[in-house]
């Protein structure tokens, strides 16, 4: 079913030119009237090429245009041509505007989202095969003995192919279809991914699984708009349960989107849905190569590819006939993009599936409190798993406090956490510790002088990493080798590294445990989804005793041997000025103490902490997520933080920081009155200074009803404009405070 057909051909007029208006992708929000040249039909939502200033740009017909102004007709540019490709649906193009409305991002931009592959887009283009024709060469080489030998089968192969088994260089194969020894001809177009099969490794279901694996059949079968909240405890079979909704899904011949909040679990993910489909999904992510993008995006445009399993940015992907949506993770911030087109993709793929009209599942074993709302308010279908599959327990937890059992001076892991890795050693089970910080330590100071490294350019210590010998800054990039001397007093060997990162850890996990192989796990440490795939799999199959890593680790993953996690500083994300530290450290705490005890024996998490009587550190340690929430949604009540109330943040910089701070002092005087809306600051940000740049926000708060992207439309449409290097950023719903 095509909607877009709806709208029809855009009619000719007899003998004014034919004008529609096309969306370009660049920074604008209108659409450019470009004229349709003789001969060509165009519809909205067709991919077609347009001369935009020197350029040639891939852009998208977006509305017909039958009342042009006349006085532009000498200065309309006709529109290239067209791309073979199926047109953008209206399902999409809504959506494309109803997010650029809703983050007051440039229509243009958010559309370039689902054109990602630029110039590569376009038919796949046709390889040149070769093949024997009988004509024996007029003289031979070993290289071409070589060659005949590989094609001697008489089969059609790829010319860089048939090279590359050969062992011979390009100019040998041309050389022989010169002499007419080879024959040419085009290559097939490459088949069309696979279909997964629904029936290829259905699970044997727990009782307790049951009631929610109808209730994901129900809803696919359905196929109407519908939200369900998949609430289950870590190790309860989340994955599979959703599972289900995919085979339904997919046997009814509509796509399914899976969107995944980390690229570095797709890898993984991508083995076990083929172990329950006999096929891997397609993916999506920034790492694809051109080629396989371009491909990708084909596949997934013309229907082919059934499954998509992807980052943030799948969401805007030209679908054919999507028609189910899941969200893993549901809670992880991962899914807020924070630069560009500020969106959430979680909250984004609601507003898809609503526009779409088709099923989305949010799951997690830790909701998000907006999520957990919505679900006690009726809004959303609770979809419960209530505990383990397979009678395992949930984790115990236990607190080490360590203002009395902390380790010594310069030491991170306590007597009682050390004590008790080595007993799960010597029971033959895995250890993971825990810590959310890259590199070796935050913080390198001059023992003599005091002089602390920060980056130039921005307000931060630069982080040591020993393993590649830099300083580096996490804000920036930038990164310096590790000196020797400090630049300021000239002391040699006078540096200190201060606080602990995970490469720190396993020096220390390498001096207490002398005998346990140790693995760090941490984002800068993985060089390719390949990578984390063979590291994850050395674990599960038990070659590694200690594992030291970010949050890389804690989703997802499913280690059999693994019962004790210790984390080293479970108050880390607690004392940041954040409104949602308390909810997000639950949450990452949670998940991963999930990954204990998932198969064989009780696991175990200790949390080290100064601040034992911290609600979070309560809740955890009961066990008690009710509580959790209850107290955590009766304290946004009590201040009209999301999801009681709405907000924005609005992020002024400059190249100084006096036109910084007066450019938003400006802007706050003239916000518009209204009672509904509060606006606070400006205040410099608790990051002050990022890039060489100032910045200041403004924070923008209302209740729950009120339209605030309207607002601000408002607001900055009389605002003075930015001039110079003076930057306004919007971000609503921000996730984000520093
Ligand atoms: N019905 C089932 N039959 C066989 N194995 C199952 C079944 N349900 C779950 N499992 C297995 O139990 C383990 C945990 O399941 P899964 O990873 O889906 O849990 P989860 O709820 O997503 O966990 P988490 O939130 O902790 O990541 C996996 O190894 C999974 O294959
Ligand atoms: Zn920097």
């Amino acid at each position: 079913m095509d909607r877009s057909s709806r709208h029809g051909t855009i009619p000719a007029s007899s003998s004014a030119p034919r004008v529609v208006d096309v969306l370009v992708p660049v920074a604008i929000d209108h659409a450019y009237s470009y004229r349709v040249p003789r001969g060509m039909e165009v519809r909205p939502g067709e991919v077609v090429t347009v001369p935009l200033g020197p350029r040639e740009v891939v852009a998208v017909v977006w509305a017909g245009n039958p009342a042009p102004d006349p006085r532009l007709h000498n200065r309309l540019k006709d529109i290239s041509g067209k791309l073979d490709v199926p047109p953008l649906r209206d399902e999409l193009r809504t959506l494309i505007d109803w997010v650029a409305n809703y983050t007051l991002s440039p229509r243009g931009m958010v559309m370039r989202m689902s054109l990602r592959m630029g110039e590569h887009l376009g038919p796949e283009r046709v390889r040149p095969g070769v093949r024997l024709s009988g004509e024996p060469p007029r003289r031979m080489t070993p290289a071409r003995r070589r060659l005949l030998a590989v094609l001697s089968d008489g089969l059609l192969r790829a010319k860089s192919d048939a090279a590359r088994e050969a062992g011979v260089s390009a100019g040998v194969v041309d050389g022989l279809v010169d002499e007419g020894t080879l024959t040419t001809e085009p290559m097939p177009r490459s088949p069309p991914p696979p279909p997964p099969d629904p029936d290829f490794a259905v699970p044997d279901f727990s009782r307790s699984q049951r009631a929610a694996v109808d209730a994901m059949r129900a809803l696919a079968s359905n196929g109407t708009f519908h939200v369900a909240l998949l609430d289950g405890v870590t190790g309860s079979g989340k994955t599979e349960v959703y599972f289900e909704a995919v085979a339904e899904t997919v046997r009814r011949g509509r796509q399914v989107l899976i969107l995944m909040p980390e690229i570095a679990l797709t890898g993984q993910f991508r083995d076990r849905f083929a172990a329950r489909f006999g096929e891997r999904p397609l993916e999506w992510h920034s790492e694809l190569t051109p080629r396989n993008r371009a491909r990708n995006w084909a596949a997934i445009a013309a229907g082919e590819a059934q499954v998509v399993v992807g980052a943030r940015s799948a969401l805007f992907l030209p679908y054919a006939d999507l028609g189910l949506i899941i969200i893993d993770e549901e809670h992880d911030q991962a899914y807020k993009q924070d630069e560009g087109v500020r969106y959430h993709a979680r909250d984004m793929a609601v507003v898809r599936a609503h526009v779409a009209k088709i099923p989305i599942i949010l799951a997690s074993a830790t909701p998000s409190v907006e999520s957990e709302v919505n679900a006690r308010k009726g809004r959303y279908q609770r979809i419960a798993l209530t505990s383990r599959f397979g009678g395992q327990h949930l984790p115990r937890i236990e607190l080490i406090d360590l203002r009395r059992e902390g380790p010594s001076r310069g030491r991170f892991i306590s007597p009682r956490l050390a004590g008790e890795i080595v007993t799960a050693i010597e029971r033959r089970e895995q250890a993971l510790l825990f810590l959310n910080r890259r590199g070796y330590a935050p913080l390198t100071l001059c023992r003599g002088c005091g002089h602390r490294f920060a980056c130039t350019i921005c307000d931060a210590w630069l982080v040591d990493h020993r393993f590649r010998d830099r300083l580096v800054c996490h804000h920036c990039g930038f990164s310096m080798p590790r000196p020797h001397q400090c630049p300021h007093c000239a002391a040699e060997q006078s540096l200190v590294a201060v606080g602990p990162g995970v490469e720190r850890l396993q020096e220390e996990a390498a001096a207490l445990f002398p005998d346990a192989r140790t693995m760090v796990l941490s984002s800068d440490l993985i060089t390719s989804i390949e990578t984390m795939r063979s590291e994850l799999n050395d674990i599960a199959e038990g070659r590694v005793d200690i594992i030291i890593g970010t949050q890389l680790v804690a989703k997802g993953h499913h280690f059999p041997r693994l019962n004790l996690v210790g984390v080293v500083d479970a108050d880390l994300g607690l004392g940041n000025g954040d409104p949602r530290a308390a909810e997000r450290t639950f949450q990452l705490l949670n998940q991963v103490i999930g990954r204990t005890g998932r198969e064989q024996g009780r696991g175990v998490g200790y949390l080290q902490t100064h601040q034992p009587e911290h609600p979070v550190m309560k809740a955890l340690v009961a066990g008690d997520r009710e509580a959790f929430y209850a107290s955590e949604i009766a304290a946004r009540e009590r201040t009209g933080y999301p999801p009681f109330g709405r907000l924005a943040s609005l992020i002024i910089s400059a190249g100084d920081r006096p036109s910084a701070e007066s450019f938003a002092r400006q802007l706050a005087a003239v916000a518009p009155v209204d009672e509904r809306i509060q606006v606070l600051g400006p205040a410099e940000a608790p990051l002050a200074l990022i890039k060489g740049r100032y910045r200041f926000r403004l924070l923008v708060k209302s209740a729950r009803g009120v339209d605030l992207s309207g607002y601000l439309r408002d607001w900055l449409a009389s605002a003075p404009k930015t001039r110079g290097n003076l930057k306004l950023e919007v971000d609503v719903d921000p996730q984000s405070f520093l």
